[in-house]
């Protein structure tokens, strides 16, 4: 697969606010078939926002988002049946066992308990994730990235998040392989991520401008 081919997501002139404050503003980027992108950015700085608006549950924007040339809103239903969305708390229903999350998403039970064992859940298939760790609760969740027919964008916010080295391992390989076969990535994550191509957007270099007024004294954020 060659990477760069044609764009599924674009954003212009992007910009979000939370609770009638702006994030950032000015963004553009494609992210084409074979691609990844990791957005960077410190503390507050809008990833999850950025992330949460781009599949539509955020609707405090401005600008244009197209999936495959075609804008939304009207291409969000589109984009949505291609879409793997995994966010910070993973989507994991504490209350059911993993076997049963993953069913829940419309996995068969085979398929579910091969994507369990690839997370290296093989044995807690049928503990309840209540009582499992965080880094166990986190491959539940990533275990969605393991079933046959994955969708082919993966939007991620901190997927290695709670993941120990070896998890952190398979989930890039895991990644590369949905890259090869011509997927897309778009995620977030504050540790450094081993990906051949990743591109980089941080959200810093977007912020909104602060001035600073000097009244008498004390310095007023404008
Ligand atoms: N549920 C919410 N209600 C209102 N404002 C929110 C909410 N969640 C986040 N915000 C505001 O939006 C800003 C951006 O939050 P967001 O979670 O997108 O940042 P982030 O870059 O993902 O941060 P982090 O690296 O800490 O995960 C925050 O500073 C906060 O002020």
């Amino acid at each position: 697969m060659t990477p760069k081919s044609p764009a599924v997501l674009q954003v212009r002139d992007f910009a979000c606010e939370r609770d009638g404050r702006r994030l950032f503003e000015g963004l553009d980027f494609s992210l084409c078939r074979g691609a990844a992108i990791q957005v960077k950015g410190c503390n507050g700085a809008g990833k999850t926002t950025l992330l949460r608006t781009l599949i539509g549950s955020n609707s405090d924007f401005s600008g244009e988002i197209l999936w495959c040339g075609n804008p939304f809103p009207r291409a969000l239903r589109e984009m949505r049946e291609s879409l793997l969305y995994i966010g910070h708390r993973g989507g994991v229903r504490a209350g059911l066992t993993p076997l049963e999350n993953l069913t829940w998403y419309g996995a068969d039970p085979e398929s579910a308990l091969q994507a369990l064992d690839r997370v290296e859940l093989y044995g807690f298939e049928d503990s309840l994730c209540h009582s499992l760790s965080a880094g166990q609760n986190r491959r539940v969740a990533l275990a969605r990235m393991f079933l046959p027919l994955a969708p082919r964008l993966w939007i991620l916010d901190e997927p290695l998040a709670a993941l120990d080295v070896a998890g952190v391992a398979a989930l890039e390989k895991q990644m590369s392989a949905h890259l090869d076969k011509g997927g897309s990535i778009l995620l977030t994550s504050h540790q450094p991520l081993a990906l051949a191509g990743l591109d980089f957007i941080d959200l810093s270099d977007f912020a909104v401008e602060k001035s600073f007024v000097d009244i008498g004294g004390e310095h007023v954020i404008d």
